[in-house]
């Protein structure tokens, strides 16, 4: 028994360690902080190897390094362990209902977010029929207060013709980002992060890469109109997700936001 015991204890450890290398690579990659964590990686390698091998003088150098090294490395990955508590405080489990709706099961019977998703759809469709740029991000469990401060607060509920005066080209609040949370528009003008990922096509500007930067860097959703080209993309996860027809993006919207 107490065999079993263990290795059930030990596939759960292992999991447990996979996720964590998971997030922690997902925070880190694209960033310059990916280097300084390949070479934290690489002294801890050779401090073992100096060790292993009883090189007493170059070990104990490393071993001063590496202990020092624990305060730079909280100096250092400031922004990322910031974020990383951010992202696991702000997952909110404590709401059964909201534990309950990741569980796919109850995907299918899961009611609908309170977000107005084709009043939403329906402006970015008439933003891109006269080209008028647009950047819209729908929250779900992460905070987005950190970004919601660089923009103008306000709290107006959602529907087709504010959204679309907001991006009217001569309006005051038509520049950067809208966050909707729930049913209502609660920042406009927001700066977001922009993605450093290399992958992206390089028609792809500004606009796109900020809604792939917040949604890589919390679960938010975001809507993108292309002021060049009209054509409205949809991002989750930092990437691109695709439809064919306007009905499927609403469908695609309202399955996440469950
Ligand atoms: N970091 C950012 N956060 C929020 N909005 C941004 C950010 N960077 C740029 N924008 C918005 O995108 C606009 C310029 O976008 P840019 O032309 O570079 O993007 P694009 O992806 O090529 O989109 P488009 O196809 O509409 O031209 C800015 O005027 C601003 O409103």
């Amino acid at each position: 028994m107490d065999f079993i015991n263990l290795r059930i204890l030990d596939i759960l450890d292992i999991v447990l360690v996979a996720f964590l290398l998971y997030y922690v690579y997902k925070l880190v990659k694209g960033t310059a902080a990916i280097n300084i964590f390949i070479g934290i990686v690489m002294i801890y390698l050779a401090w073992k190897l100096t060790q292993f091998l009883a090189m007493e003088m170059l070990s104990s150098v490393l071993g001063e390094f590496i202990g020092v090294g624990m305060f730079a490395l909280i100096v250092v990955f400031q922004q990322e362990i910031r974020k990383f508590l951010l992202m696991i405080g702000s997952t909110n489990f404590g709401k059964r209902r909201n534990f309950l709706r990741q569980l796919k099961f109850m995907r299918d019977t899961a009611e609908e977010s309170a977000t107005d998703i084709n009043a939403i759809v329906n402006a970015c469709e008439s933003m891109g029929e006269s080209y008028t740029g647009a950047l819209i991000v729908i929250k779900r469990n992460t905070s987005l207060d950190f970004v919601k401060t660089s923009g103008d607060k306000m709290n107006i509920a959602v529907n087709t013709p504010i959204i679309e005066s907001i991006f009217y080209k001569n309006s005051p609040l038509h520049d950067g980002a809208m966050i909707v949370e729930d049913n209502h528009i609660v920042a406009t003008r927001v700066i977001l992060p922009v993605t450093n990922e290399r992958d992206m096509p390089l028609r792809f500007g500004l606009r796109h890469r900020a809604a792939a930067g917040i949604t890589e860097k919390t679960d938010a959703i975001a809507l993108v109109v292309s002021e060049e080209t009209g054509q409205i993309s949809y991002l989750k996860n930092g990437g691109f997700i695709l439809f064919d027809s306007k009905e499927e993006l609403i469908q695609k919207i309202k399955k996440h936001l469950r």
